[in-house]
């Protein structure tokens, strides 16, 4: 197999930023949070005072940010309008509103076109990881895989970020948030019917890796 497309889906704090970096920096591929261009679009309308709640004014503004996203796994990087937005998109206000832009089905078509281009474009391959990787953006994916973990393990996981929030509290808007992701109309969090499920509750990050790394191998090795 020349070029290797991943996709890695599951809710929040399953591992899927991590472990798509390291899996991608291990083979040499290249990498693309997708979660990160949803968040950077929701801060440029937050930016630009569109209200979140009314999709139609989304809808209108959706193609006026250009986001730019790098796709160095030991360096990801991601731009709107040419400013680093890597810190912005990752405040409590753009989480709890990222939900509600992309639900819109023109912010999702904008993104998922940007997405597949990005796909085309990487030589030996990618590991792209999101909500609807392998259901919609890449279905032909060589490899899907779906990360999921106990909703304690994965508000544990998130609080140890962000110091000083209390669990419960990140637990709770968790959970809405894969609510929200999860009963949208178009491309909802949701694991193909292809895609190998790996519950990553009891595993270490390293294990995970390892699994998914190996997944891959197996992989290439099968088409050689
Ligand atoms: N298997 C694991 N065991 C313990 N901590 C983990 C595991 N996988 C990821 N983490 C940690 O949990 C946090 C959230 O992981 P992340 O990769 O950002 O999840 P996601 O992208 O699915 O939201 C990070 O701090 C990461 O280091
Ligand atoms: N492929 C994707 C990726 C993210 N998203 C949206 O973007 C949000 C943020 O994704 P993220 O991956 O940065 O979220 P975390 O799990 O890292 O907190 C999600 O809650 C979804 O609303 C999506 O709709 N489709």
């Amino acid at each position: 197999m020349e070029s290797v497309i991943v996709a890695i889906d599951g809710p929040s704090g399953t591992g899927k930023s991590s472990t798509s970096k390291a899996v991608a920096a291990k083979l040499g591929l290249s990498y693309l949070d997708t979660g990160a261009q949803y968040r950077a679009i929701t801060w440029w309308m937050i930016s630009n005072g569109v209200d979140v709640t009314d999709a139609e004014a989304v809808a209108n503004a959706a193609s006026k940010p250009v986001i730019v996203s790098g796709t160095d796994p030991a360096r990801p990087t991601i731009t709107v309008d040419g400013a680093d937005a890597s810190g912005p998109i990752r405040t409590e206000e753009v989480t709890s509103k990222v939900s509600a832009v992309s639900a819109v089905p023109e912010v999702r078509s904008l993104i998922t076109e940007l997405q597949r281009s990005i796909a085309r474009g990487a030589e030996t391959g990618i590991v792209v990881e999101g909500r609807d990787i392998g259901t919609t953006v890449l279905p032909d994916a060589d490899l899907k895989i779906f990360l999921t973990a106990s909703p304690e393990a994965r508000a544990a996981r998130r609080s140890g970020e962000l110091k000083g929030v209390d669990v419960h509290a990140t637990k709770e808007a968790l959970i809405k948030r894969d609510a929200a992701d999860s009963s949208r109309k178009t491309s909802p969090l949701a694991k193909a019917g292809d895609a190998v499920e790996v519950d990553t509750t009891e595993l270490t990050l390293d294990q995970v890796i390892e699994c998914v790394v190996t997944l891959v191998e197996e992989k290439r090795a099968a088409v050689k």
